[in-house]
């Protein structure tokens, strides 16, 4: 029987867990695929580098080109990350009839429609499960599991680095850099963790699940993003006393065909879900109209659970090759993206504010929230010890984000608020 030649683009973390899969489960994918999957070629940055699997040093390369230019090669594996040098050889593997498999979220968020596009003018399968919550299977369940539904909201923790820091200061009142240390430590973090905990990883991932669960072309300029740098253990612990847990959500709603996707710290009610997903984990929770409330919970990082994600693909290619239908289900999104304006995209809110601690200052706070038709679940006011500040604490009812910004504005411009604290989007 002919095997099914892989180039494998990296041998990192990923890269790894595909090796070890692709030939620990050889008899598996040999019953699920009909064919015999063979790693035929490695590309890495430098072949006299220690590894801790074992691979013959004959397969290894450090020339991409020997890869792409390889005719016996059937399906290309890029595991090895970056923007630029993978695009170009993704969109030349697929110029010769390659198919790719991905677990880059960086690319595919930027140059998806690009490489989709030339995948479909030629005829190939390009997959990227991997990309978005490591060892879950949110892109299939969204492109497949949903497609008879019509979602209206996607809620996911989807960088694990920031969810461990963020368990790691409620649980045990660990301070934030302390933690990123350890999340570096523990292999979590991007080599650069700005693009984790100022949300950019998240916003790539969101803007991936937008585009798949709203059949519109999300961009990533799209996607307003927050990250969690500012997050203050006094949030914390004020959102714990209130019945919330902070959580780095990327949101993607859509009412009325109008979409609006965001990546920011929010106050999570504790009976929600996602408030109790913790750790290095991931979870997507899905709304959608027919089915209502689902959610899907996985390791989101780490090279076996990511390479399961990744070798899955690779038996979708490889049983489309034996069907002879690659290309021809590739995700087409067919509806014009129109986003919300300020005054449609409407939550709660958690507003922490410092204020001079004297008699009339309630009144006049609640005064600027009646002013602009926001209206106010809770309300709390303590004095604080450490400061000659009291701190005011409220939790609003649904209100656009335009009123709000107004309100804040107006905050500014009051002598009695001394500072705005913190803002937060409350779900849940
Ligand atoms: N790690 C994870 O948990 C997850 C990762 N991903 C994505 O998977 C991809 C791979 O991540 P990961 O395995 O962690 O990355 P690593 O940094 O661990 O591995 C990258 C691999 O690619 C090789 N490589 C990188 N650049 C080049 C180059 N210019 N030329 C030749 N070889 C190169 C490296 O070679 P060498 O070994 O010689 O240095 C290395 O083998 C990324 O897109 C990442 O975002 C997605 C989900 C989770
Ligand atoms: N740094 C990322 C790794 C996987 O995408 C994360 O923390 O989620």
């Amino acid at each position: 029987m002919k095997p099914i030649k892989v180039g494998l683009l990296g041998l990192g973390t990923v890269g790894t867990g595909v090796v070890r899969i692709v030939e620990g489960h050889q008899a598996d994918l040999l019953s699920q695929t009909g064919s015999p999957i063979e790693i035929a070629s490695i590309l890495v940055q430098d072949k006299s580098k220690n590894r801790n699997i074992s691979v013959s040093p004959d397969k290894l390369t450090e020339n991409p080109w020997d890869i792409v230019e390889n005719p016996e090669i059937d399906v290309v594996v890029e595991v090895m990350g970056g923007i630029e040098l993978s695009k170009e050889l993704m969109l030349a593997c697929l110029e010769k009839g390659k198919h790719i498999v991905t677990a880059n979220k960086d690319l595919m968020a930027l140059h998806g429609p690009e490489i989709l596009a030339k995948a479909a003018e030629k005829g190939c399968d390009v997959f990227y499960e991997a990309s978005v919550a490591g060892g879950i299977p949110i892109i299939r369940t969204l492109i497949e599991g949903f497609s008879s539904d019509r979602i209206t909201k996607i809620m996911g923790i989807v960088n694990g680095t920031t969810n461990y820091i963020l368990t790691k200061m409620s649980q045990e009142g660990a301070a934030y850099a302390d933690v990123l240390k350890e999340a570096q430590q523990l292999g979590y973090a991007e080599s650069d963790p700005t693009s984790d905990v100022e949300g950019f990883d998240a916003a790539r991932k969101m803007t991936i699940l937008g585009t798949l669960g709203f059949h519109a072309n999300v961009a990533l300029g799209d996607v307003e993003v927050k990250g969690i740098s500012n997050v203050t253990k006094e949030d914390i612990t004020y959102g714990k006393r209130l019945g919330y847990e902070v959580k780095l959500l990327g949101i993607a709603e859509r009412q009325d065909d109008h979409i609006s996707i965001s990546v920011q710290p929010t106050m999570v009610k504790k009976s929600h879900p996602l408030a109790s997903v913790n750790g290095v984990f991931n979870a997507v929770y899905v709304y959608g109209e027919a089915v209502g409330e689902t959610m899907f919970y996985g390791p989101g990082a780490g090279e076996m659970p990511t390479a399961t994600s990744v070798v899955a693909d690779l038996v979708a290619v490889v049983r489309n090759m034996n069907l002879g239908i690659n290309g021809r289900r590739g995700f087409k999104p067919y509806k014009e993206k129109k986003l919300k304006t300020d005054e449609q995209i409407a939550s709660k809110n958690f507003i922490l504010l410092h204020v001079a601690d004297k008699a009339g200052v309630l009144a006049q706070i609640t005064q600027v929230f009646a002013q602009y038709d926001v209206s106010l679940e809770s309300v709390l006011q303590h004095p604080n010890a450490s400061n000659p500040n009291a701190e005011i604490i409220i939790i609003t009812h649904d209100a656009s984000k335009a009123s709000i910004n107004k309100v804040l504005k107006q905050f500014e411009s009051l002598d009695v608020v001394h500072e705005i604290k913190s803002v937060y989007r409350v779900e849940g």
